[in-house]
Order: structure tokens, then sequence, then C-alpha cells
């Protein structure tokens, strides 16, 4: 049997859906087997796979979050891409098959495909409708609606928290700046080209930032890390709206004693147009470089194993991220799925909303990881009151140019 190495990120009802399809997938056949191996949050787990290929024991796939993607595309040689594995190894395979928002994010402008799709999602306002209730609220659309309801909601039982958030940049700065068709950085968010610019220490941004900044004072709003570390604020009941990953969803099902729903992230109404539309996150898998002909072979029959109808409507209904595949999203509907639990259709409206422009096609952005890390250190620093929000948001813009030159000098050729 040749042994197929899978690191990921996954965790929870998330991590029984990896295991699931790799034990489904080494059953179906008695050639390969894929080992997956959790190492940690999704940065965690990039570093892991970078150090590792540079002692010369990658794994043989990798999953990495959807802001690592310049890095990887940028690491030439570290990785086989996917389009060329398939054609190597005489898999059937048509891009044309997944749906364009999702593919667009990992491909080159040529639209050829260099990460398998596997994960994605999009953010969502996950609220606890017993609670809203309770305070006699409807679910806020706006943003002015979501701090009115916050501070009812932390004025009635919940003095800690009234909402909250999880990935800081990916929801206050990456998200909302899309969703307001504002520009996060110039060259179309640097999907156009690496030599890009940020550009989010603008209004809108600043506004919302001030608005943050006030709120945590008494925890009407409360911040709650980098990454998804604060999630279980929102099963726990703590904080009754939450907004994160549509990935949420199977440990939202999982562990909540209350009845939830996903709505669409909230807008500013007096930005117009508003709003646009949201952008993908959630990660793709990379297939490391270097391996042999067997090894990419069984890789290749993996990869077509993900991507059968079935089995995306499966991930896509245990975990909240979205079907990869048209026919698994005409599927899902076809079923009447989204009649039962039209929260899991959220993430899908809220990326087709409106058509993509320049900045709601997507992020790629050098050193994003590194980058996310400034931006949610600047953004910390406001919160705690050691600067205003204008001043954090000067200082994520200068110190992030300076690392996406730095970025520019040494990764791209
Ligand atoms: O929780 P996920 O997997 O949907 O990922 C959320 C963010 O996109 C991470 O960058």
């Amino acid at each position: 049997v040749t042994e197929i190495q899978w690191w990921h990120a996954m965790t929870g009802a998330n991590n029984d859906v990896i295991v699931k399809l790799a034990n489904d997938f080494n059953a179906s056949q008695s050639d390969y087997k894929v080992i997956p191996t959790y190492k940690g949050s999704y940065p965690d787990t990039m570093n892991a796979g970078i150090a590792a290929f540079r002692a010369g024991n990658a794994p043989h796939i990798m999953q990495v979050f959807e802001v690592g993607t310049a890095t990887m595309m940028a690491a030439t040689g570290a990785v086989k891409p996917v389009y060329k594995l398939m054609t190597d190894a005489g898999e059937k395979f048509d891009p044309k098959n997944y749906l364009s928002a999702i593919t667009g994010y990992y491909s080159t402008s040529k639209g050829e495909m260099l990460s398998f799709p596997f994960n994605s999602s999009s953010t969502v306002m996950w609220v606890n409708l017993d609670e809203l209730k309770k305070v006699n609220a409807e679910i806020p659309k706006t943003w002015p609606e979501v701090f009115e309801v916050a501070k009812k909601l932390h004025d009635n039982g919940h003095p800690t928290c009234g909402f909250s958030n999880s990935w800081v940049t990916w929801v206050n700065l990456e998200q909302l700046s899309a969703w307001h068709n504002v520009p996060l950085a110039s060259k179309a968010n640097g999907l156009d080209g690496f030599d890009t610019k940020l550009e989010f220490n603008a209004p809108l941004q600043e506004k919302h930032l001030e608005k943050l900044v006030e709120l945590q004072k008494d925890k009407t709003y409360d911040y709650a890390g980098r990454t998804n570390q604060g999630e279980g604020r929102f099963t726990s009941g703590e904080c009754a709206i939450y907004l994160t990953s549509s990935a949420f969803f199977g440990n939202v099902k999982a562990q909540a004693k209350f009845n939830f729903t996903a709505a669409p992230m909230p807008y500013y109404p007096d930005v117009k147009g508003a709003p646009q539309n949201s952008i993908i996150g959630g990660a793709s898998l990379w297939v490391m470089g270097g391996k042999s002909a067997d090894e990419y072979k069984g890789i290749a029959k993996f990869l077509t194993f993900l991507s059968d109808t079935d089995r995306q409507v499966y991930i896509h209904k245990a975990s909240g991220y979205l079907p990869i595949t048209k026919a698994a999203y005409e599927k899902a509907k076809a079923e009447g799925f989204y009649k039962d639990q039209p929260y899991l259709e959220t993430p899908l409206l809220e990326l087709t909303n409106k058509e993509p422009t320049e900045n709601s096609r997507g992020l790629r952005l050098g050193n994003m990881v590194q980058l996310r890390d400034v931006w949610a250190e600047e953004i910390e620093q406001a919160l705690a009151g050691k600067k205003t929000a204008k001043q954090a948001l000067d200082a994520s813009v200068e110190r992030g140019n300076t690392m996406l030159r730095q970025f520019e000098k040494t990764a791209v050729k």
C-alpha cells in the first residue's frame, strides 16, 4: 500500500468529516492509504508544512487556508499544480464543473487550477434566536441594527458579550471591504499583480473600527481573538450574535442548545450599492512537489473521490462548507435541503449577491499570514485604547506595505 500523508487544520465536527473521508477512500480501494494528521490552526499547519518542505519531508497533501494562496503560488517547485497532477495521472478532470467563485481563487489567470478547492466558506452572522426573542429583537440586517440589538443583549443577560466575531481581520477588514465594494488593496486586491498596495485606511473601515473600539469599552462588543478560538462563546450562549465562517455549522449543530440561524453579514446602509458580494474563506489542498509517480496517481484518485457529487453534498451538509461543484449545489437544492435549513445557503447567496467587482473578486497578497498578524496586532492596540482606530489602520497599511514589497523582492521572479 502506498501511503499518502494529509496534513490539515480541522477540529471538532470538521475533523470528523476529514477522518470519515479518509476512511471511506481507504475502504474503497486497496492500493493507497490516506493518513490525515491534524497540525494545529491554519497558520500553524502552514508553518509546519513549510518547515517540513525545507527539511525534505513535506507531506503529500497540505490544507492551506485561502490567505496562504499567494505564498504557495510563489513557491514553484515546492508544489505540484493540481491541473498538471490530474493530466499526468490520467484522471478525468474538468475545472468547469466547479463553482467559478471558488476556482477563480485557486487558479492562474489562464484558468489553470493550482490547488484543489476542498473546503470553501464565507462569513455569516450566527444568531441565537432564543436570546433575540427574549429581548424582542428581529435579526439585524445592518450594522447600526446590530449595535442596537447587541446593546439590548448586553443589558439583558449578556454583560460580557453583546456580539463578537472570529478571524478579526477576515471579518472586519477583508469581508467588510468586499461587502461594501471598497478596496482592501490596489490591483484588484492583489489578484492582478503582486505590486499591490494596501488601501484600507479609508473612511468605511475607520468608522467600523471606531465603533468596535467604542463598544468594546462595556463589552457590547467583545474581541474574541485572531483565529477561530473564540467560537465556543457562541455555542455556550455567551455571545448571541457571532460573525464567523459558515463552516462553524457542524459544531453549532452538535453543541448549541438553542434555536439558531446564520444570517447574511450586516452592512452600512449609507454606503451606496451595499451589500455587494462576499469573498470566500476556508482552505484548499496543495499537492507537494518531489513525490513519486505512484504517489501522485493515488493523490489524483483521492481528489476525484472528493469531487463526487454525493460526497460533496455530504461535506456541505455536515460542515457548512460550500459544495464546490455545480452538480452538488444543484443536488442540494433539488433535494429541498435549503427549505429545511435555509441558513446553509446563506454563504452561497452572499458570494453571488452581485457580479463581483475589482474590490470583491477575492484577494491575493504575499506574506498574508504575517500581514494578518500585523493587522490584528494593530486592531488589538486600538481595542485596548492604546491607539485610535485611524492610527491603528494607518500603521497596518504602512507596515503591511513594507512586507508586501519584501515579498515582491524575494518571492516573485
Ligand atoms: O473557518 P474556515 O475554514 O471557513 O476559514 C475561515 C477563514 O477563511 C480563515 O482564513
